[in-house]
């Protein structure tokens, strides 16, 4: 049984609660500020220990490894106390909201080769593996273009929204910081870092904010062209990703669950595999895989390295933003 602690107690946190206590793996204690909120989910998941504050924690107690789950402003100071204490980690996405304290971050993880992972939970997808693994196997030929078209109507599925880290870039909120971060993360993995960008965006629908819902982008990954279109507002729940290669075509349909391919000029799409799969499906899963990690047996799903450009991308869109110009990265 490992030892892991929750930092957050909010929305993913007890959903981290849950999906490491169903590994059957991971024995769950709680670190959450407010008492009303952790007496809740303490009681509700039987915890093992529950703490008020990070210090008290690391004073008091042990752990393998502990799962970022505050508002992003927070992650980078919680893994540099992490990290001092020998502690492995599984960090909430975007790895932060400013560059500071990345490089020492690293430093100190290679220092004492601690197991760290971020979690850009879209890696979990087995239609989005599934495409991948084609894409690298060249059954399509040479990634040349790749497209993301998506949105969701966030009031529907976060109701708090208004209440949350999302009122303010500071805190990790915006489309482009919570949201467009996903694809962005996910593009990467599949066709390679981003290595410069344009970026519109607007705050167009949400009541109660002004940080931007509806996002547009271009990107250069190398060689390879992309663009991102997504908004937070949508009644319907759609993401399309779109790889299009010199010998053909492959798309992952977050909605459907499913990828597909097209390789003859003209025809229809062909439905590669479909998946059925509940929303904690994908959390067991990364949960599981950071277990695997932590017993040594496989390498991050999501490396801070990786993260790290990540976070530099969703940082050049917002200059892009604010400047109205391309930005290096
Ligand atoms: N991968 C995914 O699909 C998702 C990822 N996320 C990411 O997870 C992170 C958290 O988001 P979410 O759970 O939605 O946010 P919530 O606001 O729901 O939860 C964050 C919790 O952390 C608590 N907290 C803040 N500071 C501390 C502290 N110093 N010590 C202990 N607890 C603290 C907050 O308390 P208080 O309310 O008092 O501030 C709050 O209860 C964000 O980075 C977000 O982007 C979120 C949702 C889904
Ligand atoms: O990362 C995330 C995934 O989607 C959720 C709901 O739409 C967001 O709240 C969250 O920040």
């Amino acid at each position: 049984m490992k030892q892991i602690l929750i930092i957050g107690g909010g929305s993913i946190g007890e959903r981290h609660v849950r999906c490491f206590q169903q590994t059957g793996r991971a024995r769950v204690s709680l670190c959450e500020m407010r008492e009303d909120l952790r007496k809740d989910v303490s009681e509700r998941y039987g915890l093992n220990q529950c703490f008020s504050s990070l210090d008290k924690t690391l004073q008091n107690a042990a752990f393998d490894a502990a799962v970022i789950c505050t508002p992003a402003n927070m992650h980078i100071p919680m893994a540099l106390d992490l990290a001092a204490a020998g502690c492995g980690m599984l960090i909430e996405k975007p790895l932060s909201t400013s560059p500071q304290g990345t490089e020492q971050l690293q430093a100190a993880i290679s220092s004492a080769q601690l197991p760290v992972s971020v979690a850009y939970v879209l890696r979990q997808h087995p239609a989005l593996q599934s495409l991948k693994k084609s894409v690298d196997e060249g059954r399509f030929g040479r990634p040349v273009q790749i497209v993301f078209v998506g949105g969701q109507h966030f009031p529907y599925y976060r109701p708090a929204y208004r209440e949350i880290y999302y009122t303010r870039h500071e805190t990790g909120g915006g489309a482009i910081q919570d949201a467009l971060t996903h694809m962005v993360n996910a593009a990467e993995w599949i066709v390679g870092p981003i290595t410069r960008l344009s970026a519109d965006a607007e705050h167009c629908v949400l009541d109660g904010v002004d940080v931007e819902d509806t996002v547009h982008m271009m990107t250069r990954h190398g060689d390879v062209l992309g663009s991102f279109s997504l908004n937070q507002h949508q009644p319907p729940n759609e993401s399309t990703l779109t790889v299009i290669c010199e010998n053909g075509a492959a798309r992952y349909e977050a909605h459907h669950c499913r990828w597909l391919s097209c390789t003859e000029p003209g025809s229809e799409w062909t439905v590669e595999e479909t998946f059925q799969i509940e929303r904690d499906d994908l959390f067991m899963s990364q949960a599981e895989g950071f277990l695997n990690q932590l017993d040594g047996n496989v390498d991050p799903a999501c490396s801070i390295n990786e993260a790290i450009q990540t976070l530099r991308v969703n940082l050049a869109a917002l200059e892009s933003v604010r400047t109205a110009r391309w930005v290096n990265i």
